[in-house]
């Protein structure tokens, strides 16, 4: 009897010869490195050049964030990720009022280029890519980066790295939005422009489908909605005058990787596929970088359990061996204790640790695409690619991306299918390990690492001695200048920098922001 996938497909308990009757592998594949992509974006994957191991990491303040990364780069990382808290992706400082019980919690407190400084302390930044999960207040983080670089003796044209900047999924499934669709949309056209223009090897985007599948959603609906995303921003952009070639080969992706390891291959496939085909027809893209679909994968931390936490470890390497089985360009795989509370030192280095052991341990990475030519595997990448394109051109249908967001069609596609993901999970026949099957009768104890609530009275007093010490009339002439940029069609990204260098913090930024383009009021609000 056939079992159904994640995302309701059938999967047969045999495949053969007669599953692939009929399909072209010059047509359906190509050559790795070539169109249509299915293979992978470089001809020699990982026999080249691993993925880049990017463990996303930060919390507390800018001098204990720096001490973890310290840690992971002599631990082997190759790249850094930062977590940012919940008021600076909110773009509040670290002493207002809303921000009170959450400084310093999820990620990193940082309220000015004073704190980006430290947090990037004796981290050269010509020598490593920085990834920053930063979406609203997005130019801000790039900015400061910049300014810190600047300091560094780095010119900006040596900077790498990504900001995440899809504000899209933030309306959709993640939450961190301030400004409505419009002027977001309008500020990520102004960063494509700067960055061509300033930081030329900066991923300008990480579009993101992570958080759709972690709030529910199936991998096709997945990729659907998250290239669904990237079609808004391209044509967003055209719209603002550029040439697609411009801005197209530095968008950047970034999915799930779970456990179902056969679909999770084929929805990678098919995703680089699927863009490849809409850059190349729909945009007339000719620059083959514009086509190829890179992206990050985090392993699912929705799939992580509370329950004997150690199993997650074995979880998120079956988890990772998806994501490059898949061809991902840069991998975090999450720390066993994630369902419970931040990484502890050790826990964040078994999970680097994971990466390592599949890099170089197993031979997945001897060969390109060990997957090509799979009966299953390629059948299945067609039916991942069929159930996308039609979830997408649902979205066309509604008007776009942005429409359909405002018609509330993929937070409810997503919403349904996680519920049928709880009620398979309640009723059993989802087996998940330790929680509703091979339960223990007691779990052990566990002393998870706590954030010191002391460092919300510390940031404000640094933001007290930032206020006293800084040129007064100078910010606020800076964000004066900003404003005005903001009303009129400038380029924003400039004054924002002078702003910041006058030491303007997040919240005044975002607050001067604020005033002229207002706030977004979800459509489903009550
Ligand atoms: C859940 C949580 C939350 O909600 O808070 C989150 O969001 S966490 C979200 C965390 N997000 C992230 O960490 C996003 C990370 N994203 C990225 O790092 C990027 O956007 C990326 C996906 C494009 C990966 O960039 P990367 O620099 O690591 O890797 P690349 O693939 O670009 O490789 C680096 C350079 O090596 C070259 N290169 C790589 N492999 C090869 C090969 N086999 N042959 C030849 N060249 C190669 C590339 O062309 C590139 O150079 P050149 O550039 O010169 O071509």
């Amino acid at each position: 009897m056939a079992r159904e996938s994640e995302s309701g497909l059938p999967i047969e308990p045999v495949y053969g010869p007669d599953t692939l009757a009929g399909w072209d592998p010059a047509e359906k594949l190509g050559e790795p490195g070539s169109y249509p992509f299915t293979r992978g974006v470089y001809p020699s994957m990982y026999t080249g050049r691993p993925w880049t191991m990017r463990q996303y990491a930060g919390f507390g303040t800018a001098v204990e964030s720096n001490a973890r990364y310290q840690q992971l780069i002599a631990n082997g990382t190759m790249g850094l990720s930062v977590a940012f808290d919940l008021p600076t992706q909110m773009g509040h400082d670290s002493d207002a009022p809303i921000a009170s019980g959450e400084v310093g919690k999820v990620g990193v407190a940082i309220d000015s280029v004073d704190d980006m400084r430290i947090l990037f302390g004796g981290i050269p930044l010509d020598k490593v890519s920085t990834s920053m999960t930063i979406n609203a207040p997005a130019a801000l983080l790039l900015l400061m980066y910049q300014l810190v670089g600047e300091e560094q003796g780095v010119p900006a044209d040596k900077l790498t790295g990504t900001i995440q900047n899809d504000v899209l999924k933030e309306y959709i499934a993640r939450g961190t939005y301030i400004f409505p669709p419009k002027p977001s949309l309008r500020l990520i056209a102004d960063i494509f422009k700067y960055c061509r223009a300033e930081i030329p090897k900066w991923n300008t985007i990480s579009i993101s489908g992570y958080h759709m599948a972690e709030a529910g959603a199936s991998p096709a609906q997945e990729i659907a909605f998250t290239l669904a995303d990237g079609i808004e921003y391209v044509r967003t952009a055209v719209a603002a005058g550029m040439d697609v070639d411009d801005f197209a080969p530095r968008l950047s992706f970034f999915f799930v990787s779970r456990t179902t390891i056969l679909e999770e291959v084929a929805k990678f496939r098919a995703a680089r596929r699927i863009w490849a085909r809409v850059m190349r027809d729909e945009f007339g893209a000719k620059n083959p970088k514009s086509l190829m679909l890179r992206f990050h994968t985090q392993t699912a931390g929705v799939q992580l359990t509370a329950q004997q936490p150690e199993v997650n470890l074995v979880r998120v390497a079956v988890q990772g061996l998806a994501a490059v089985l898949g061809g991902t360009q840069s991998l975090h795989t999450n720390s066993f204790d994630e369902a419970i509370a931040l990484p502890t030192d050790k826990s964040a280095r078994l999970a680097l640790r994971t990466q390592q052991v599949l890099a170089y341990e197993t031979d997945v990475t001897a060969t390109v695409d060990p997957f090509a030519g799979s009966y299953v595997v390629e059948r299945m990448t067609d039916e991942v690619e069929a159930a996308a394109v039609e979830l997408m051109e649902r979205v066309e249908e509604l008007g776009g991306a942005v429409s359909a967001i405002e018609h509330g069609f993929q937070k409810g596609e997503i919403e349904r299918s996680a519920y049928r993901i709880a009620q398979e999970t309640d009723s059993g026949e989802r087996v998940v390990v330790g929680v509703n099957r091979f339960q223990v009768e007691t779990e052990d104890p566990y002393e998870p690492l706590r954030v010191d609530p002391a460092i919300e009275a510390q940031q404000a007093a640094r933001l007290a001695t930032l206020r006293a010490e800084r040129d007064q009339p100078a910010v606020d002439a800076a964000l004066a200048e900003l404003k005005k940029a903001a009303e009129g069609e400038a380029n924003v990204l400039y004054p924002m920098k002078d702003a910041l260098k006058a030491r303007a913090t997040v919240g005044e930024v975002c607050g001067a922001l604020r005033e002229v383009w207002g706030t977004y009021v979800p459509t489903d609000a009550f």
